[in-house]
């Protein structure tokens, strides 16, 4: 999998070259490279904004250097990777979506700040590739970098290969619709507080159903909504 990020802040994704997704560089699973929007300007200041028509607080994204950031990375015809753009009027940001991006081979990753890109950019590319816009949640950030890492991390956790024991990724939260139950470790006492017995009865069993019951209870308690009522399991 190949991510390109544009954005005015590309340190900010040095962090990527740390922990899991640095191994996976090293081990070729994935490919990251962030770009320098303002590379792509050319005037003295650099300049990736102005002011927006119509009036209005704040500044907008300009479309130029977008468009040279882009063709850039996606030559200058169509393109089978995908341009996602993190935008807070963006489709939510879930496990699902996290299981797509990681099935993909390219996605470039749009950072806007300010009040956002000229709409002409996403306009233009969604005539030369598949483009999607996508929020991290319903709360409002200053820009999308912060969002991009988090849906880096979610999909690239996910590439094949990334994760050292893929059985571990069956059990987590959102992954079968459910939240995830309650872990314990040494310890079997800490401060008066015991693990409970039946995780140490040895009984795989057991310890099966009792950590479906405490998804189930945890989601019906936390998140009801995950529950859907015709879900088989969800008694
Ligand atoms: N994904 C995502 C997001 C963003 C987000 C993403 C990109 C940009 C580019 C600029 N801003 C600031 C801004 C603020 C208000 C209105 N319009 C734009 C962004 C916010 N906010 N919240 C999310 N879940």
């Amino acid at each position: 999998m190949r991510i390109d990020i544009v954005t005015i802040f590309p340190s900010f994704f040095d962090v990527l070259d740390l922990s899991l997704l640095g191994k996976a560089r090293q081990a070729g699973l994935i490919e990251v490279a962030a770009h320098d929007l303002r590379d792509f300007t050319h005037d003295r200041h650099r300049t990736v904004d102005d002011t927006p028509y119509g009036g209005g607080a704040g500044m907008v994204m300009k479309p130029a250097p977008w468009g040279e950031a882009l063709d850039s990375i996606v030559g200058a015809g169509e393109s089978d990777a995908l341009l996602v753009v993190p935008s807070p009027a963006g489709e939510p940001f879930t496990q699902a979506t996290a299981r797509e991006l990681a099935a993909e081979q390219h996605v470039v990753f749009a950072c806007g700040r300010y009040e956002g890109i000229d709409q002409r950019v996403v306009d233009h590319y969604a005539t030369r590739m598949r483009v999607r816009l996508i929020s991290l949640g319903d709360y409002v950030l200053n820009g999308g970098e912060v969002a991009v890492m988090a849906m880096i991390e979610a999909a690239g956790r996910l590439v094949p290969g990334v994760v050292g024991n893929p059985e571990s990724l069956v059990e987590e939260s959102h992954e079968d619709g459910l939240l995830e139950y309650p872990s314990y470790t040494k310890p079997a006492v800490w401060r008066g507080l015991e693990v409970p017995s039946v995780l140490l009865s040895g009984h795989h069993g057991r310890v099966a159903e009792w950590r479906h019951e405490q998804q189930v209870e945890r989601t019906r308690r936390v998140r009801p909504e995950l529950l859907d009522d015709d879900r088989p399991d969800a008694t």
